[in-house]
């Protein structure tokens, strides 16, 4: 089988061809592609933070949004969830854009070479553009710390200014194309934790529940063949199922970037997810007539990631076009509330021994 992140031979070459003449990707997405929704919706998509163009059809004038909200400080104050004494670092936080990071694809034949192009190339070059940005004070691009191997990096420029900004364009260029052959993945740092939490192995069955867009099916699926023996491929298989189907859609656009055999999606109600019946030992004959040693048990999950939705308050950073919708909603006299977009980020991973499970064991909440 097939795999992702392939840069050598020439399929991979006509393949690097192929997405060089094709540019249009998720690092630049024309407002007109219907999956753009992806931008307002996913945990996953970064910061939008550019501002309201004139609704008169041109483009000529822009203002920044604005980014106060007495509904939300009255709602929240109420809350009692932020001390006084936090307010302000608080509501300071929620008001600064969030910083673009992004994953190198671990099961990527080539991800040594991109981390090194990161490390000895683009850290360097962009520091100079970084300087003109903000004094040179911070790094134009760094690698995570707390993410293994140097593989996940975050990114001080916005979305905006590495669309608009000619000196970052190499670089620019360098994620749309990496991105698109599978290599590289955009992602929130906070929406790279769970999977690293998991502990998953090439042989384990992983359902991701809550799965779509599917940036952490990808990652778990990097997992996957990221520890098995390189040649080898791993017996494992990731379960991404998601209630919404247009939402699978985006799933499968995104996760086929990996080009897997270990990967099946399914559109079902997490709550009622079907028990699945499992041939282990499959052992068939030329005709694929089962033999005599194969039986069929029960499939029971290893790892189960449920990544329940939610807006989270840090929503805000990445679509602060949030902060006016919830201003003309007070101005209508409606209170901030939950449905409108807030509420805390609770992101639930569970962790599902195989054949051992017991729903009161090994439950973590991440409050993200
Ligand atoms: C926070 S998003 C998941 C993000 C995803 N894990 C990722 O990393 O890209 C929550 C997802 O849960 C899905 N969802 C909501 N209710 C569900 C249900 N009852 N069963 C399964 N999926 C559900 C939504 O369609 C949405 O795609």
């Amino acid at each position: 089988m097939g795999r992702g992140g392939g840069r050598g031979g020439r399929g991979a070459r006509t393949q690097r061809r192929h997405f060089r003449q094709n540019r249009e990707n998720v690092w630049k997405r024309s407002r007109s592609d219907p999956s753009s929704e992806t931008d307002k919706n996913d945990d996953n998509n970064n910061n939008n933070n550019s501002g309201n163009d004139n609704n008169n059809g041109s483009k000529s004038t822009w203002e920044p949004f604005a980014t106060q909200n007495p509904s939300f400080d009255e709602f929240y104050k109420e809350q009692g969830i932020v001390s006084p004494e936090e307010w302000d670092s608080f509501i300071g936080v929620l008001r600064t854009p969030l910083p673009a990071a992004f994953r190198i694809n671990s099961s990527s034949q080539f991800y040594k070479d991109i981390r090194d192009q990161l490390e000895n190339d683009f850290m360097i070059s962009l520091q100079a553009e970084a300087s003109q940005i903000d004094g040179g004070e911070t790094e134009a691009i760094r690698p995570l710390p707390w993410y293994p191997e140097n593989l996940a990096w975050h990114s001080n420029f916005s979305r905006m200014q590495l669309r608009k900004n000619q000196n970052l364009e190499r670089f620019h260029e360098f994620l749309k194309m990496e991105n698109e052959i599978g290599n590289i993945t955009r992602q929130e740092a906070v929406s790279m934790v769970p999977p690293l939490f998991l502990g998953v192995s090439p042989d384990h069955f992983v359902l991701d529940m809550c799965a779509a867009p599917g940036s952490k099916t990808f990652q778990l699926l990097e997992i996957v063949y990221h520890s098995c023996k390189s040649g080898s491929l791993p017996n494992g298989l990731v379960i991404a199922n998601d209630l919404d189907v247009q939402r699978c859609n985006l799933l499968i656009h995104q996760t086929k970037r990996m080009c897997t055999a270990n990967l099946i999606v399914t559109n079902h109600e997490a709550q009622h997810f079907p028990g699945c019946r499992l041939n282990r030992r499959h052992n068939s004959d030329a005709f694929g007539t089962a033999l005599e040693d194969s039986f069929i048990s029960q499939l029971q999950f290893d790892r189960v990631l449920c990544d329940v939705p939610c807006s989270g308050d840090g929503t805000l950073r990445k679509a602060p076009d949030i902060w006016r919708k919830c201003l003309f909603a007070y101005w209508a006299g409606e209170i901030w509330n939950a449905g409108m977009g807030n509420g805390l980020h609770c992101l639930q991973v569970l962790i599902a021994m195989r054949g051992n499970f017991d729903e009161n064991l090994e439950v973590n909440f991440l409050n993200l």
